[in-house]
């Protein structure tokens, strides 16, 4: 059974063991070092998996290392880690944003397998999306192995091209939040109108889970699915015209735009330590 270790125990750690456990993935399989004390405990006890107040023994024999942890601190754990990592040579994965795999390979080494990837926080209900990038050194069984991890929180998709990494970290990576700022701007004018506020939160909630559902179990495109709603001269027109107006698809090509060029900007600011 591939034994797999997490550095960092946060949210997406959390959600990826989680994950894991539910298909069926041994505990006994499963550790993860997170300094925090607290935390630590809690991960212990929730999914009875060995947990490590140091890096170098939840990375000691390990088919798989998760590296978990913010952007920020990657470059400092290399000087814990590098040693072990070399002597083991496991599959490296990447969940920071905006770290790229040569900078991977600068700090960890350039003979390891290393797999950059990009979840998202719907990971932790089990409906993440997950594009995956490879350096030449993953074989196709490790392959596999990276892709059963992310396939345990929800969708995954290889991406070739490393560039467009940080097109998935604002397409999907960020984009949770880019759906969440709309619930609360339909709220917002819904109570803007006198709707109590409680009504238009679960009315404007409830409508994205349908419209959200519609979209992955009717396989329609979402145009389609747009016009089925829109009456000619109707509600829907009115507001889809006010979105046209307003210049919508721009205003969202230019917030991608934003998030992708900081992500360029994140591992370039990287490159300085
Ligand atoms: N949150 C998201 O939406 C999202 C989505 C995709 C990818 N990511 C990436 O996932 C990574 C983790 O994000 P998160 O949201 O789980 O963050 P988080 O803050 O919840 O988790 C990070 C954990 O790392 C621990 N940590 C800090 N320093 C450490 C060290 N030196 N050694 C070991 N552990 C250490 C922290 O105590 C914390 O528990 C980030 O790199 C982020 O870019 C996040
Ligand atoms: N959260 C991280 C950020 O905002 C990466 C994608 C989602 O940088």
């Amino acid at each position: 059974m591939t034994r797999i270790a997490f550095i960092g125990g946060g949210n997406m750690a959390r959600s990826l063991i989680g994950g894991l456990i539910k298909t069926g993935v041994a505990a006994a399989n499963l550790r993860v070092a997170e300094p925090l004390a607290q935390a630590r405990e809690a991960l212990g006890r929730e999914f009875g998996i060995s947990t490590y107040a140091d890096n170098r023994q939840a990375a000691a024999d390990t088919d798989v290392l998760v590296l978990a942890v913010k952007p920020q601190v990657m470059p400092a754990m290399h000087a814990e880690l590098r040693d072990t990592l070399q002597r083991n040579r496991p599959l490296l994965i990447s969940i920071a944003a905006g770290v790229r795999i040569d900078q991977l390979e600068r700090w960890f080494g350039n003979l390891l397998p290393i797999v950059r990837c990009m979840p998202n926080t719907p990971a932790l209900i089990g409906a993440g999306a997950t594009g995956l990038c490879a350096n030449l050194r993953v074989t196709p069984q490790q392959r596999e192995q990276a892709q059963h991890i992310l396939d345990a929180v929800g969708v995954t998709r290889w991406i070739h091209d490393e560039s467009q990494m940080d097109t998935v970290t604002a397409l999907s990576g960020s984009g949770p939040a880019y759906f969440f700022a709309i619930v609360e701007a339909l709220e917002d004018a819904a109570v803007a109108q006198g709707m109590p506020r409680d009504t238009a939160r679960i009315l404007a909630t409830q409508t994205c889970l349908g419209a959200g559902r519609m979209l992955v179990e009717s396989n329609e495109a979402p145009s389609v699915l747009r016009q089925r709603v829109t009456s000619p001269n109707g509600t829907t027109q009115a507001a889809l015209e006010s979105f046209a107006a307003d210049q919508l698809p721009r205003v969202v090509a230019r917030a991608v735009a934003a998030a992708t060029r900081r992500g360029a900007e994140m591992a370039a600011s990287l490159d300085k330590d």
